[in-house]
């Protein structure tokens, strides 16, 4: 499908505001989309790569604005970009009005030739070459290719890259449309369709399926060992939530560090954090402690925690540090020794066991896994709960999660099968969205920084926090979101929603001071969610349940 196409599509389901047609949108785009349907089923929610296969564009702001300002010719820059966006608001709408079109008739008296009509698929492997660019010069590659891209745009299609690459799509598909989507689009039930994307999470993959291979070709999408699925999450819950529901509870430790799913396909081990990041590397005990404890293919769920000499809990900010990517490996390694804490097993020597009772996988994990295992015990007594949550507090624990016995394992489900029981401390995860620069000594630092809340495909604003930051903290951190400064104004910076903060807050009021509507009271901050992607940070739902 050319790219044109697409964007024009885009642009109809941006502008259909009721939830019913866009999934007609959707599918008809689907439909039509033929041999671009798997590229065509990620772009349109936003989404440049597979959900499950680690590579991530990493384009900031800077990058983007430079190339935009390249292809629109010697007279933009990348300031002039800048200042447009402070009136248009948006990137795409910058981009659509640079008009670069113009620039593709240059180009192609240059040199260029008919054959660069951009496709779905062109844009797709760019972006990839894109993102495999990696070392030394490869700011300058990342640079070429997006404006290589950028100058065979015509104005709508200039909008959709723009936005694509800085993952702001903004038309109003999530998940949910692109499911419905392809079930209206394929004639495939949305339960077959929900189903196949939880066990896959490739929605490309999905769609195709669907309409090569119908409602059948669905249900016998498996699991596949290196093809990370989402995490199952829990609720916050008590004993009494959890014994009216079930009867009987599994009652675990909930380990203080950062979630891992383990997956070995008999020779190779590879590790996959929270937000599906490919972690293997930074962690190389967990893969040789797992080529020790595991002798079938399989793929486990688990926690990473960091201990101290004496084998006590460290705080998972101590974990996350080894969960970032490029800097100091080596440097932390030495300074934290991590540990993996395995607690459920969703595929076995071929079989998947998605659907199996929670307490037969983890008797499974138990026969192949020879590593450390959760401990579970089967209560029906609300003072036993109490006594169990007491002593995983008391052995440094962050709490106690109770767990359904008879429940199956449903990927990136919050549902309320897993709950979790921790002492009241009051963190939220918040996206950083904006800064302002500090003054004295930390002038050249981004210092407070501006914290949202997600509110659909928005952001909107719930405080600012500059407590808790050491001068060595915030060099890092400044560091951190430097890449993602989208535009500055006086003192204040704009910065692209990519960073997950953890903050902790004294109480949470209504305000008119922040677009949520709401204030974090005495924000401080705690850490940063290298875990965490802004879809998995708090949306403002959640703050409103808290504030009631
Ligand atoms: N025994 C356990 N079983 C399941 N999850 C566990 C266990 N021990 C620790 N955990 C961690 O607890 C988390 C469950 O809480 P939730 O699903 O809300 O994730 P979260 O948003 O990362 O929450 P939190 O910030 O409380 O860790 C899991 O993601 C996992 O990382």
């Amino acid at each position: 499908m050319e790219f044109a196409t697409f964007a024009d599509r885009a642009a109809a389901i941006e502008s259909e505001s009721a939830d019913l047609e866009t999934v007609e949108l959707v599918a008809a785009l689907l439909d039509d989309a033929e041999g671009s349907l798997d590229v065509v089923a990620r772009f349109v929610q936003g989404r440049v790569f597979p959900a499950n296969d680690g590579t991530k564009l990493d384009i900031g702001p800077a990058l983007c604005y430079e190339a935009l300002a390249k292809a629109a010719g010697p007279n933009v820059t990348s300031g002039d970009i800048e200042s447009r966006l402070a009136t248009v608001g948006e990137i795409g709408g910058v981009a659509e009005a640079l008009d670069l079109g113009g620039q593709r008739g240059l180009a192609a008296f240059g040199g260029g030739n008919d054959d660069d009509t951009l496709t779905v698929e062109r844009v797709d492997a760019e972006l990839r070459s894109l993102a495999a660019a990696a070392g030394s010069g490869s700011t300058d590659t990342k640079l070429d290719t997006l404006f290589g891209l950028f100058n065979r745009c015509e104005p709508t299609e200039a909008r959709f890259l723009a936005r694509l690459v800085l993952g702001d799509m903004r038309i109003g598909v999530g998940e949910g449309a692109v499911r419905d989507g392809i079930a209206a689009a394929f004639d495939v039930s949305t339960e077959a369709v929900e189903r196949a994307l939880q066990v896959s999470n490739d929605c490309g993959l999905v769609a195709e399926t669907a309409r090569d291979g119908g409602e059948s070709g669905l249900n016998d999408i498996r699991l596949a060992v290196g093809r990370p699925v989402k995490a199952m999450l829990a609720q916050a819950g008590t004993a009494l939530d959890a014994l009216d529901a079930w009867e009987r509870a599994a009652v675990e430790t909930k380990f203080d560090g950062a979630r891992v799913q383990v997956h070995y396909d008999g020779e190779t081990v590879r590790l996959f954090s929270r937000n599906l990041e490919d972690v293997t590397d930074p962690l190389p005990e967990i893969v040789r402690t797992v080529e020790r404890a595991l002798d079938v293919p399989a793929i486990l769920d688990g926690e990473v925690v960091a201990i101290d000499g004496d084998g006590s809990p460290r705080p998972f900010q101590d974990v996350l540090r080894r969960f970032r990517r490029k800097h100091d490996i080596q440097a932390t390694r030495e300074d934290v020794t991590v540990e993996l804490r395995a607690f459920d097993c969703l595929h076995a020597d071929g079989a998947d066991l998605l659907d199996a009772p929670f307490v037969d996988r983890h008797d499974r994990l138990r026969t192949v896994f020879d590593g450390e295992i959760s401990t579970i015990r089967l209560t029906d007594a609300p003072e036993e709960i109490a006594d169990l949550e007491a002593s995983a507090l008391a052995a440094g624990h962050e709490g106690i999660m109770l767990k359904d016995p008879a429940s199956a394992y449903t990927p990136g489900n919050r549902g309320k099968n897993w709950l979790k029981r921790k002492p009241d401390v009051e963190t939220l995860d918040v996206i950083v969205t904006g800064a302002e620069w500090g003054e004295g000594r930390r002038a050249n630092l981004l210092g407070t920084f501006l914290l949202s809340v997600r509110d659909g495909e928005e952001y909107r604003t719930i405080g600012k926090v500059a407590t808790g930051i050491t001068d060595e903290k915030l060099e890092e951190l400044h560091e951190r979101l430097d890449p993602y400064v989208r535009s500055e104004s006086g003192t204040e910076v704009e910065i692209e929603p990519a960073i997950v903060f953890e903050v902790g807050y004294e109480e949470i009021q209504r305000s008119p001071t922040y677009s949520s509507g709401y204030a974090l009271r005495f924000p401080r901050f705690v850490s940063v969610r290298e875990d965490k992607d802004p879809d998995d940070a708090e949306d403002l739902e959640r703050v409103e349940r808290l504030v009631e």
